[in-house]
């Protein structure tokens, strides 16, 4: 549905350039959810934009639905760019026109009748939830309505691919749970794909069935999000998990030298992570079970990723040092990985 072939984008400053997308490859396809992650700066807003060509890119192919973009005429250009709907961050809506008018905006030079028109607004009201504040204007809506309004704006040219650049980051946890539903629905039901950027974990483990993550222009690691996630290559993915977990927990108090992270002689403190199923608490009772090995849980955080538990528990074991050795080389052969921290 989106092909991103060695996207680039610089801009230029003065005499400086800055290299905001380095040669960027995605294909994202049709009907899916699409996350980007990556944390402040990395280019992910420029990347988004380039796919609509909000920002033009400076080298590359963004190829939607079989159209090369770049290649096309402006005129062309605006007729496929109706096919791309975006939302934003601070909901970009017309403050001086009712919630019924912002979403008539776009339709204004639709083909489609007056009453065809107003039919297709009161659907779209209805999907987002709005019905009664048809009226009102944005000032006397809460974060959550206004973003609904712009999702029901950006529908109302019937796209293929919505958009979306940190649509939640303004709102709070419940209302963010609240949007992304809203946004599920319009995937599920309306076939619509969706990109959506984000800096919060809990945004794609809730939805995105693939990610994408950037650092310093490119994306470094890409797959599907139970995947990249369970088994993270890069120290950069690890971090932003991390960003959501209290394991990040344990590094401080190792700093600390603080008494959980004290360790007796040959005993060692590792991290488990484990996907599915409790794989993580069954290995651990075997360890004590078949080779008398203790393991006494310090931390523990599962995740559910797509409907997956992921499961990461930190551990000191402590047993005779033969012992150790088989129950490492046990825990090593289930699916489950290890790192020792310490030990
Ligand atoms: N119009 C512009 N002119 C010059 N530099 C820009 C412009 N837009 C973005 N940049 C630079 O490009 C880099 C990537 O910015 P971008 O906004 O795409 O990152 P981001 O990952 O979306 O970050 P954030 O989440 O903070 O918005 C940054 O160094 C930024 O300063």
């Amino acid at each position: 549905m989106i092909q991103l072939e060695k996207v680039s984008k610089t801009f230029r400053q003065g005499r400086d350039e800055i290299q905001a997308v380095k040669e960027v490859n995605l294909d994202i396809k049709k009907g899916e959810i699409f996350g980007i992650i990556g944390f402040s700066g990395a280019g992910k807003s420029t990347l988004v934009r380039c796919i609509n060509l909000l920002e033009r890119p400076t080298g590359g192919k963004v190829i939607i639905d079989g159209v090369d973009l770049m290649s096309m005429p402006e005129v062309r250009l605006r007729e496929e760019r109706r096919k791309i709907g975006m939302i934003f961050q601070h909901f970009n809506l017309l403050r001086s026109r009712t919630v019924y008018q912002n979403i008539a905006f776009p339709l204004r030079k639709s083909k489609l009748s007056k009453e065809e028109k107003h039919q297709k607004i009161l659907s779209l009201l209805e999907l987002v939830g709005l019905t009664d504040k048809k009226d009102v204007y944005p000032s006397q809506l809460s974060g959550g309505q206004k973003q609904r309004v712009a999702i029901a704006r950006a529908l109302a040219n019937d796209p293929k691919v919505l958009l979306c650049d940190e649509a939640t980051s303004a709102l709070d946890p419940q209302t963010t749970k609240s949007i992304l539903n809203l946004l599920k629905k319009v995937n599920q039901e309306l076939g619509i794909t969706i990109v959506l950027i984000t800096h919060e974990m809990a945004v794609v483990k809730d939805i995105c069935d693939r990610v994408a993550i950037m650092e310093l222009g490119r994306v470094v690691e890409e797959g599907e999000t139970v995947e990249v996630f369970s088994h993270p290559k890069e120290k950069l993915t690890r971090d932003f998990m991390d960003t959501a977990s209290n394991i990040n927990k344990i590094y401080e108090l190792l700093d600390e030298k603080h008494a959980l992270t004290q360790l007796k002689k040959g005993e060692k403190l590792i991290l488990l992570t484990y996907s599915g199923g409790n794989a993580g608490e069954s290995v651990i009772s075997h360890l004590a079970e078949v080779y008398h090995v203790q393991a006494n849980i310090i931390f523990g955080n599962v995740d559910i990723l797509k409907n997956k538990p992921l499961g990461k528990l930190v551990v000191i074991l402590s047993g005779e040092a033969e012992n150790m050795e088989q129950a490492i080389g046990y825990i090593q052969s289930r699916n489950v990985q290890m790192e020792v921290i310490r030990g």
